[in-house]
């Protein structure tokens, strides 16, 4: 059987984890890591390619992209008119309906196939809330997240000017409505209230109650748990008070990773075009055949 011929782009939280991922997947090889600049490189890399542009690792059937979102559409767009599948975890919400018709346009022009928002949410809890929307079609869905470290939010005020570090926690609220905690470390000269001012109207944080404190160091604060409670209660057919809720806690880079591994493989066997983790076969996540898996799984 052909190994998936896979690439990572950028090597920050999610990179290093989709590494192991990755090494851990047999039907997968390596094919290199896509960095911004080539220098010293972590031990785990040696046995690896590192280069700054994709195109010097010969042929590559997918790219994760592990860059932040904001960066996702840029690379995403290249790749996919490079004749390379993409895989990402862009996370702002309100934008993913465009993205998915942005790069679905390229995709389909270009033979390729394009996994966006593929992390754990968005992703596997996407498919968790359609599920339950399917079991129980009228009622309400509340995802309440944390308490725990939002990689998203972490990377949006690590991008503020006068910002060395940064922790975004996430603090649940109840009824899907969050806090966040934001600890920022620094730059000499920067000032706590530009930085604070920032943040707060950045669309990642503008509809939450934000805090930004300063500490000393962001590194003895971090700790990359995070979960999600997501209940739904309503009515199937015409039967009331059905509910259903589903919990995990988990180290967050992990998790995204292997999901962004999973939506790899799934984007082997998709037609052109893109999709979010709700329009797959969950099947298609998986290694292994499928008459054992329906054996096994069903
Ligand atoms: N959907 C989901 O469930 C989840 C989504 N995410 C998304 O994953 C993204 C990445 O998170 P995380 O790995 O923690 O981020 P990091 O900051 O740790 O890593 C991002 C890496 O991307 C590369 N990069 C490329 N362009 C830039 C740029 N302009 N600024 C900074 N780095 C850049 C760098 O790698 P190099 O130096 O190698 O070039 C950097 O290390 C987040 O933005 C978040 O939205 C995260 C968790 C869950
Ligand atoms: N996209 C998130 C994962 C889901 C948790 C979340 O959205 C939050 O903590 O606000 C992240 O980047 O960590």
């Amino acid at each position: 059987m052909n190994k998936i011929k896979a690439a990572i782009v950028g090597y920050g939280n999610i990179g290093r984890f989709v590494l192991e991922s990755l090494q851990e997947a047999d039907d997968f090889e390596i094919a290199g890591i896509v960095r911004r600049s080539l220098g010293a490189q972590p031990a785990e890399l040696a046995p690896y390619k590192v280069v700054t542009d994709i195109a010097e690792l010969g042929k590559v059937d997918v790219a994760i992209l592990c860059t932040p979102t904001r960066e996702v559409q840029k690379h995403a767009s290249a790749m996919l008119a490079a004749g390379i599948c993409t895989v990402d975890s862009f996370d702002i919400h309100s934008l993913i309906p465009q993205l998915r018709r942005d790069l679905g346009k390229i995709a389909s022009q270009h033979g390729t196939v394009a996994v966006i928002s593929a992390g754990w949410d968005p992703g596997s809890d996407s498919v968790v809330r359609t599920l339950m929307q399917a079991a129980a079609p009228k009622g309400v869905t509340y995802t309440n997240f944390g308490p725990g470290m939002s990689m998203g939010h972490t990377v949006c005020v690590k991008s503020k000017p006068g910002v060395k570090d940064a922790l975004s926690m996430t603090i649940p609220l109840g009824t899907g409505i969050h806090r966040r905690m934001v600890y920022v470390e620094l730059e000499p000269g920067a000032k706590l209230d530009d930085v604070a001012k920032a943040v707060k109207t950045d669309p990642y944080f503008a509809s939450d109650e934000t805090h930004v404190i300063e500490v000393k160091s962001v590194d003895e604060v971090k700790d990359m748990g995070h979960g999600v409670n997501m209940t739904r209660k309503g009515v199937s057919g015409r039967t009331q008070n059905q509910r259903f809720e589903f919990s995990m806690s988990i180290n967050n880079p992990a998790l995204t990773a292997q999901i962004l591994v999973g939506a790899a493989r799934a984007a082997m066997r998709l037609q052109p075009g893109a999709y979010t983790m709700i329009e797959i076969p969950v099947i298609d996540l998986l290694p292994g055949d499928r008459e054992e898996l329906v054996a096994h799984l069903v």
